[in-house]
């Protein structure tokens, strides 16, 4: 069976980034630059004042020292004379420095008396200018990568940019299959159950930047499976949830195949996530996820997290850290095992605390999870204190 990094490779080598669109400021957080930008002007464009206070030169407002105002130089309006020997500039937080100024006495400083001032004895010694291109120059690359926060799009709003070309977001149609499922909200029937996977899977994908299609819940009919699919001609990514084992009613891979899928891979070893499936249906990847709630969830952030991360230019694998574990775990099996656990940050170092029940139907043990740790396959029993890999849950 492939191992875990095997397979995400595989889906991963068809993998290409998506083609861009222009967004403006206001909707790009969390969306991904498609191209280097560079500041499109100066910041300061001028040599600006710091402070509220007089412009002057530092030779001719020594302590004690009179000089006269001669004008005003506000933010926006700045003043548009040359400063002479003795004389002063009423200026303001953010106004550009006078010509002939080289100093910024701060008005706490001065004692105004009509148009002239003197400098007090506790003069500061700061200059108080903030010289042109303090922040950025023009042409300056925009230093940012992976996803706009909001420091970024604070830059580059300040380097003029009004839109900005990003990636678009990947499609990604989310397919439930299976009789039992209802959508949250129904009333389920005695024999079924509420379906969660697909919500969770929509909600982990849009946060990550692609657009979630939750499709109508397949049936176990290869009748309405084929239907469903016909729904995903349009996207960049199909995944399937459940139907991906060997039961009679488990009729993904069969119907999909049918229907013009071409399998890379079925089964890994992986635990949860065994039943993986991958393959092209007519150009379009496809992902087959197991059906036990867990199991998606984990396979989502192993396997599809990465082709999202891909198609949209950024580094695709996950970023494994290392910690202690803070209690003993039993040997492992053949399975790589992604183990649902409890990550503390400590003084120490990550600490890492795997849960007792592992089944991967429990969510609610998902729920209180924040990180999985890693177990290679025939992993020995290990002790409290041993070093673990684990993976933060997103
Ligand atoms: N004889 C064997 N049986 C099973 C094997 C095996 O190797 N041999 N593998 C087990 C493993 S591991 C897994 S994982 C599951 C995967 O099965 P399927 O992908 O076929 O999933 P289903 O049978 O459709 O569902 C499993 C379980 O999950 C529930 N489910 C399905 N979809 C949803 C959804 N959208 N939301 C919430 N819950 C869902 C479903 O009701 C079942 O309880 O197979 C094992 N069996
Ligand atoms: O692989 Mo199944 O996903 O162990 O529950």
């Amino acid at each position: 069976m492939l191992s875990v990094a095997e397979a995400r490779a595989r889906i991963l080598s068809g993998i290409r980034p998506v083609g861009s669109e222009e967004v403006s400021l206001l909707d790009a957080a969390g969306r991904v630059l498609a191209e280097p930008l560079t500041s499109r002007r100066t910041q300061p464009p001028f040599a600006a004042s710091a402070m509220d206070g007089y412009a002057v030169r530092r030779s001719y407002s020594q302590p004690g020292m009179t000089l006269r105002v001669v004008g005003e130089a506000a933010a926006g309006r700045g003043w548009t004379g040359t400063l002479g020997p003795g004389e002063a500039v009423r200026i303001f937080t953010g106004a550009p420095v006078p010509e002939g100024a080289d100093d910024i006495l701060i008005q706490e400083d001065a004692e105004r008396n009509g148009d002239t001032i003197t400098v007090r004895e506790t003069r500061d010694q700061a200059r108080h200018i903030r010289p042109a291109g303090a922040d950025f120059a023009a042409g300056a690359p925009f230093p940012g990568l992976g996803p706009l926060t909001s420091l970024d799009i604070a830059l580059l709003a300040a380097m003029n940019h009004a839109h900005l070309p990003v990636r678009r977001k990947p499609v990604v149609a989310l397919i439930p299959t299976g009789d039992e499922l209802v959508p949250p909200g129904a009333a389920p029937g005695p024999d079924q159950i509420v379906s969660s996977n697909n919500y969770g899977l929509a909600a982990m994908l849009a946060q990550a930047g692609a657009a979630p299609r939750l499709l109508p819940i397949a049936s176990d009919s290869p009748d309405s499976l084929r239907a469903t699919l016909a729904l995903a001609s349009d996207v960049d990514l199909i995944v399937t949830l459940g139907g991906a084992s060997v039961g009679d009613h488990d009729l993904v891979q069969e119907t999909a195949i049918a229907e013009g899928l071409t399998l890379d891979f079925y089964k890994i070893a992986m635990r949860p996530g065994k039943p993986l499936m991958a393959g092209t249906l007519r150009g379009t990847p496809m992902i087959g996820l197991p059906g036990n709630p867990v199991s998606a969830m984990v396979c989502g952030v192993i396997f599809v997290l990465p082709v999202i991360r891909a198609y949209l230019g950024l580094p695709p694998d996950p970023v494994i850290r290392m910690g202690r574990l803070a209690n003993a775990v039993p040997a492992n099996g053949p399975r790589e095992h992604y183990m649902r656990a409890r990550l503390t940050e400590t003084a120490d170092g990550p600490l890492v605390e795997v849960f007792e029940r592992q089944d991967s139907s429990l969510l609610h043990v998902l729920q209180a999870a924040n990180c999985l740790a890693i177990r290679p396959p025939r992993a020995p029993a290990s002790e409290p204190g041993d070093a673990v890999a684990f993976l933060p849950l997103p």
